[in-house]
């Protein structure tokens, strides 16, 4: 059960087991120095009440203690070693899975989770999960094992003594059950609390020059203010119910001390019971509560834990896209075969049917929202279709393992990602084992050493955040540079040069035309004109083809395309100085 509720491995499972075993036999060896000293008691109470005349050996006692010392340090390190370092490991384990597995879940699986939701379970929630396994859980279980093991070690010696000890426990595990039962909303209620702070602050920071020169900036902090000031009050009413919980239980627990005083004294006044026996469970009792007090305070971490190993588990059981790993694709011919796509419940393409041939050019067109870039991520695996098939030579997509078919993709989307580190490593993304030559031709056909060598440490400036201290032109130059360097058989180019000025416009595309050379390319281009020469127009609307051809054939047919097309070039004319008339 623990396994599967924390997602453990075999080792990492079989050394929680070794920890709670370790824990419970740590409890135990504490409870040891009682023995003794009920021993020690015993001796002495012979001697000063005259059964015995004989002095106390005190040697043994002293070689027993010291031997106890020692057993007891050696048993704390290897539980140490056990718990803590191994939880560690594992927990690192852990994340590197996780991530692993996040890096191979389908797209569709983030349009429901968002970013800020994600990044809480990789660190809040491994976090928690991780001072769980690494306190929690061998604690909480070894207390369970070690208080068991005593308490029938004790009813063999006096069970009515045992009795009075253990009496109350039932009741107070039954509190800690109901308070599971009673805590486990209030526990998620503040989750999400925690959740939708971190959202709205992710949000702000992300949009904070819109909001700072909005109107809204004021009701955007007291949005903020307000979510901040739920998570206290869920906060508060969890800590408190918990509080009130396990307080009670752990009160209840402790009448059984009194219990085992009032029965002893009982036992002992009616000769039922020697005094040495008596102050064994005085001994004991005082002792025994430890590691049931810990099992206690422990259970409400355990209780908050298992939400977050809940939702670890759940991105761990969501199915990946998987497939061959290994493929050979010899011709790159992209059949979209009556495909029909969903995002959620809402179909965006229909029935959709055509083949963007190697050696061509096919340019996807038609109105904003139209299923242009959601066709293009299809053919790339960004999600499976929910109807139809994507087939490159002949093999379909679906049983294509993506990383391996994302080898045959170079890809430029206009919304460039970019990461925080050198322009140099940013284009070395395209082809991990490139030489530096390889990676400034490849920086020169897409026309960045032109700002490249401006900048103060040339191919090895640091470009910030999402290469935040570069402009938009700039940012997309350097992925265009990546895909001439990967050089993959298939491009798909979303709104690859429309952040460019003219002038680098027309010599990319040139650059893109060598780049294309004998390829399957796939374009989305919003201004027609860009797009007049290549071999086949694949004109989409709302999520249906309503066109196929060549520029003229289409221009002909005074369809769609012929609209739009007219459209632009009016709208080319118009500026400023219509705007004045109007
Ligand atoms: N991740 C998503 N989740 C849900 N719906 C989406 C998602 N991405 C796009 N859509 C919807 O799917 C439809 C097609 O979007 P898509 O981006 O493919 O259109 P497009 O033709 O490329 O648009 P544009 O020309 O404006 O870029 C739109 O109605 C859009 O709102």
């Amino acid at each position: 059960m623990l396994k599967n509720t924390f997602s453990l491995t075999d080792k990492g499972y079989s050394n929680v087991r070794k920890g709670i075993l370790l824990t419970a036999l740590h409890n135990i060896s504490v409870m040891l120095p009682a023995v003794l000293l009920m021993l020690l008691a015993s001796d002495m109470v012979q001697k000063y009440f005259g059964k015995s005349t004989k002095s106390i050996p005190l040697f043994p006692y002293w070689s027993m203690a010291l031997l106890l010392l020692l057993f007891i340090y050696w048993v704390y390190r290897w539980t140490y070693k056990e718990t803590y370092v191994a939880a560690y490991e594992e927990s690192a384990n852990a994340r590197i899975s996780l991530a692993e597995k996040i890096r191979k879940l389908p797209l569709s699986y983030f349009g429901n989770r968002d970013l800020s939701d994600l990044t809480s379970t990789l660190m809040d929630d491994t976090t928690t999960v991780e001072h769980t396994l690494a306190t929690g859980l061998c604690e909480l279980f070894g207390g369970i094992i070690s208080s068991t093991v005593i308490l029938l070690t004790l009813f063999c010696y006096d069970w009515r003594m045992s009795l009075s000890l253990f009496i109350c426990l039932p009741i107070s595990l039954s509190v800690l059950a109901i308070s599971h039962k009673v805590s486990s909303s209030s526990n998620r209620k503040n989750r999400n609390a925690k959740l939708g702070v971190s959202e709205c602050i992710q949000e702000y920071l992300e949009n904070i020059k819109l909001v700072q020169t909005s109107p809204q900036k004021e009701s955007y902090r007291m949005r903020v203010e307000q979510k901040i000031k739920k998570v206290v009050h869920t906060a508060m009413v969890y800590e408190l119910i918990m509080g009130i919980f396990i307080s009670s239980a752990y009160n209840i627990l402790r009448v059984g001390l009194g219990l085992v005083v009032v029965t002893g004294s009982y036992l002992v006044t009616h000769g039922e019971l020697d005094f040495i026996g008596f102050l064994l469970f005085l001994f004991v009792a005082a002792r025994i509560y430890d590691p049931l007090t810990t099992v206690f305070f422990k259970i409400g971490e355990f209780f908050y834990s298992l939400v977050s190993a809940s939702r670890i588990r759940e991105i761990r059981d969501y199915p990946a896209q998987t497939g061959k790993q290994v493929i050979v694709l010899n011709s790159f011919d992209i059949t979209f075969d009556h495909v029909s796509f969903a995002y959620n419940t809402d179909t965006v393409l229909h029935d959709v049917s055509f083949v963007a041939e190697q050696g061509q050019i096919t340019a996807l067109v038609g109105p904003s929202g139209c299923g242009k870039s959601t066709l293009s991520k299809l053919a790339s695996r960004f999600w499976d279709v929910s109807d139809g098939r994507i087939l490159i030579d002949g093999k379909n997509i679906n049983e294509i393992d993506p990383e391996t078919l994302l080898s045959y993709f170079s890809i430029v989307f206009q919304d460039v990602v970019l990461f925080n580190d050198t322009i140099y490593n940013n284009i070395k993304i395209g082809k991990l084992e490139a030489t530096k030559e390889e990676i400034i031709a490849a920086a020169q056909m897409a026309r960045c050493e032109d700002f490249i060598l401006k900048l103060p440490h040339g191919y090895d400036t640091v470009i910030g955040e999402n290469g935040k201290t570069l402009s938009g032109g700039e940012r997309q130059r350097i992925s265009i540079a990546r895909a001439f360097l990967k050089n993959a058989p298939i491009v798909l180019l979303d709104e690859a040069t429309a952040s460019l000025d003219p002038e680098n416009e027309t010599l990319i595309q040139e650059a893109i035309g060598k780049l294309t050379r004998n390829k399957t390319v796939l374009i989305i281009a919003h201004r027609l004109r860009s797009i007049e020469d290549c071999d086949k127009i694949v004109v989409l609307n709302a999520g249906k083809i309503q066109e196929m051809g060549r520029h003229q054939e289409l221009m002909e047919s005074n369809g769609l395309y012929h609209h739009l097309f007219e459209l632009q070039r009016e709208s080319s004319v118009w500026g400023v100085g219509a705007m004045k008339q109007t």
